[in-house]
């Protein structure tokens, strides 16, 4: 999109204006590790992406550790699979809010994904439920992502969790002014846009080698990294499921577009309900939609309705949805924080 063209892309209405562009410049990418059951929520997004009629593969930058039964399913499910070796943070003895996330550094892989001009990154915890193609059409030079929550008990390491600031309602408890400025906004790394780009990548390998690793690992990094870049998008674009009941003014819940089941006990395919705040209605009914979507067999990939390019498999409907739609609405976009 050419720099000041005033079009809403949060509007939701323009479901690909730059067929030009070529579909393979653009794609989702998500990130596996493991033979555990993330892998699930990996499929889940893929048909999630497929329901919603997205225009773009999902690339699955996997580690070495994830077996190819896996990798199997991955492909039959049309994402196209590409192999990532690991990041590790520079030694030291940080306890990270879980250990797990010291993996989570491989992620920087897919700055080197550059054949793709634009992509957005989703955990495999997420799942969307309405189109969101138009973040594409973003302007480039920005990173673009949610607003993160302080206020659940995995952030009590943190100075803003102690004295009971969050940036969702900075009001709340105000930032005490013998502290300096508050910090500058940080935001959920579970779902970003970004462009790859091999300058970043080797910009951001470089200083990871000189950054001392953090309870939030490559999120805490680069919230660090993109600190002056940072857009924020409205919390419809990753609804962090805490936002239910830490700050519900902030949350339209039935504007929803993108959800992420990242608090404690809330992983679709693990759900008891018995953890604290896993027996609301609203957790309910979003994870029945998430097993509605993994469940749905005219939702897998079939060889009749896909389109073979190259090492790229598309879905008919897919590209169907792709023709430019004609006429786009203008909304005014919503306040960005
Ligand atoms: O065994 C695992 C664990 C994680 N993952 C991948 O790593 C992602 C991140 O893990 P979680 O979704 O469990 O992490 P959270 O959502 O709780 O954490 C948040 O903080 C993390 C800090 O490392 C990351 O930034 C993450 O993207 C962000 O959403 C997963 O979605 C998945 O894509 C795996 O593939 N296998
Ligand atoms: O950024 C963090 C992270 O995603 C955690 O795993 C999640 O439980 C928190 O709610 C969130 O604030
Ligand atoms: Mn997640």
């Amino acid at each position: 999109m050419a720099p000041g063209v005033s079009v809403d892309v949060f509007s939701g209405s323009g479901k690909v204006s730059s067929l030009s562009t070529g579909y393979s410049k653009r794609a989702y990418v998500t990130f596996l590790a493991g033979d555990g059951d993330y892998v699930k929520g990996v499929v889940g997004l893929a048909k999630g992406l497929r329901k919603v009629k997205s225009a773009y593969p999902l690339v699955v930058a996997i580690l070495g550790d994830v077996p190819d039964e896996h990798r199997q399913i991955l492909e039959s499910q049309g994402c196209i699979v590409r192999e990532i070796d690991p990041i590790y943070p520079p030694e030291n003895h940080i306890q990270f809010a879980h250990a797990y996330y010291v993996i989570n550094y491989s992620k920087l892989r897919i700055w080197n994904f550059e054949e793709y001009s634009k992509m957005i990154y989703l955990d495999a915890d997420i799942q969307v439920f309405e189109n969101i193609d138009h973040l594409f059409d973003t302007p480039d030079g920005y990173f673009y992502a949610v607003m993160d929550c302080f206020c659940e008990k995995v952030w009590n390491y943190s100075l803003q969790y102690k004295i009971g600031y969050c940036q969702q309602c900075p009001d709340r408890v105000p930032w005490p002014a013998d502290m300096g400025s508050p910090p500058p906004l940080y935001f959920n790394a579970g779902m970003f846009v970004f462009e790859p780009s091999r300058l970043t990548y080797e910009n951001l390998l470089h200083s990871l080698k000189i950054t001392p690793p953090t309870p939030f690992a490559e999120q805490d990094f680069l919230n660090m990294f993109f600190e002056k870049t940072y857009k924020p998008l409205p919390p419809v674009y990753n609804l962090v499921l805490a936002m239910l009941w830490r700050h519900p003014e902030n949350v339209e819940f039935e504007k929803v577009k993108v959800v992420h089941y990242c608090a404690a006990g809330s992983k679709p395919w693990r759900y008891t309900g018995k953890e604290v705040n896993m027996d609301r209605e609203d957790i309910k009914t979003l994870v029945k939609k998430w097993w509605d979507i993994y469940n749905d067999e005219s939702l897998d990939l079939r060889a009749e309705n896909s389109v073979q390019t190259g090492e790229e498999t598309f879905s008919r409907t897919s590209i169907m949805a792709s023709m430019p739609e004609p006429a786009i609405a203008y909304i005014p976009a919503p306040s960005a924080a």
